[in-house]
């Protein structure tokens, strides 16, 4: 496959190990990155090292502008990620330092108040865009995707939101982003994505899926302080927790709801964008699809073995599970961003032969 010029939007915890994943890949080159208060821009190719040194510890994660303040009214760049606001001082919690946060601290940033706008206006020379930005605003991506094919981009998207609900909003969406000449692949980082896949693979021994269990383990204390944001929408799927309570906590309450778990979280029956993938696929009903799992914030190892496990009937009666498993040494930012640049170079195929429209992890896959 020819040179992929991509765009990473949203550089924090997920959107850096994109752009350092990407260099140890084939095929990748890093033209335009942005976050809430920057953009960089090279089409002769970023100097990744130099972005990722910059913004190391010192990511815009936080729902503020530049001036560490959140505005009155939400513009169209502007998206909530929750709680920072509540930091004293603002300043979007321990990694953002004033003005210099996030991007604009690299000497191939430029401060802007439009940072999506910025990369629109180069699209016409991006193939990929890769959307790692806040997901607690559920429309936000669909938003942005729609901002894209306004201004008739054709190209690759693709985001590794977790949510159900999204979706839908971009399946609403589908004959603008057609028309525009846009494939995007949604849900496709780890869970929903790389494991969403796995079950499509998984589910080829039967001809008829019963059940779809995933259950992921995360350790994260090396990389706590840098997916914040993930935890925080993690939360959310706690009992006694959704998304408006996840968002409205504070970074202080955040940390006593972690001590209180001694910092191991557990979760079941997540809203993961893993059912309607698999349903959208054929391959079973959303409803027999779980997801659970684990995260540690205070051990690297993983707490728990992530597995899925495809349980269906074969063509000659047997039922039998199926399970793929992954090996504990492999990261979250492994299992995310390996995944998800996997996903980009398969969109890009498709988008070449001229395929448009909204494809999930599990269309990418062997069909059922
Ligand atoms: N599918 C999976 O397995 C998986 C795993 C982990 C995270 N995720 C998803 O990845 C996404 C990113 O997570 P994260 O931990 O990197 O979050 P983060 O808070 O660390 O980073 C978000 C980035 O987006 C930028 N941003 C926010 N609003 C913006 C705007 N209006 N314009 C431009 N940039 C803006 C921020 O400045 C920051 O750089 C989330 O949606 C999360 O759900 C998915």
């Amino acid at each position: 496959m020819d040179d992929i010029r991509f765009a990473v939007l949203g550089t924090g915890g997920i959107g850096r190990r994109t752009l350092e994943v990407s260099q140890h890949k084939d095929g990748l080159t890093a033209v335009a990155a942005c976050d809430r208060n920057g953009v960089a821009i090279d089409h002769s190719g970023l100097d990744v090292d130099e972005l990722l040194e910059a913004t190391e510890g010192n990511i815009a994660s936080g729902p503020e502008d530049a001036s560490g303040t959140t505005p009155a009214t939400p513009t169209d760049d502007y998206a909530s990620d929750g709680g920072a606001a509540a930091v004293e001082g603002g300043g979007g919690g321990v990694k953002q330092h004033g003005e210099q946060a996030g991007i604009v601290a690299s000497s191939q940033g430029e401060p802007t108040d439009t940072p999506i706008d910025d990369i629109i206006a180069e699209s016409d020379a991006i193939d990929a865009v890769l959307l790692a930005l806040p997901n607690l605003e559920h429309d936000f991506i669909p938003r942005v995707a729609e901002r894209f094919a306004e201004a008739d981009y054709e190209g690759v998207m693709i985001d590794v939101l977790k949510r159900s609900r999204v979706i839908g909003m971009l399946d609403d969406r589908e004959d603008l982003l057609k028309e525009s000449g846009i494939t995007f692949v949604c849900g496709a980082g780890a869970t929903p994505g790389f494991l969403t896949g796995a079950a499509a693979l998984a589910a080829q021994s039967f001809v008829e899926v019963e059940e779809v269990e995933i259950w992921w383990g995360v350790g994260l204390k090396s990389g706590y302080e840098d997916n914040r944001g993930t935890v925080r929408e993690d939360i959310a799927h706690l009992d006694g927790y959704d998304i408006a309570t996840a968002r409205g906590m504070s970074e202080e309450e955040i940390e006593a709801l972690i001590d209180e778990h001694d910092g191991v979280l557990e979760f079941h029956d997540m809203e993961h964008a893993d059912d309607v993938l698999l349903e959208r696929a054929g391959i079973c009903d959303a409803e027999d699809v779980h997801v659970g799992g684990v995260l540690d914030v205070r051990s690297d190892e993983k707490p728990t073995t992530t597995t899925v496990s495809v349980t269906g009937t074969t063509f000659d009666g047997e039922t039998g599970t199926n399970t793929f498993e992954l090996d504990d040494v492999t990261s979250m930012e492994a299992n995310v961003n390996g995944p998800a640049l996997g996903y980009l170079k398969a969109g890009v195929r498709n988008n070449r032969a001229g395929h448009y429209g909204v494809f999930g992890p599990a269309d990418l896959m062997p069909g059922f």
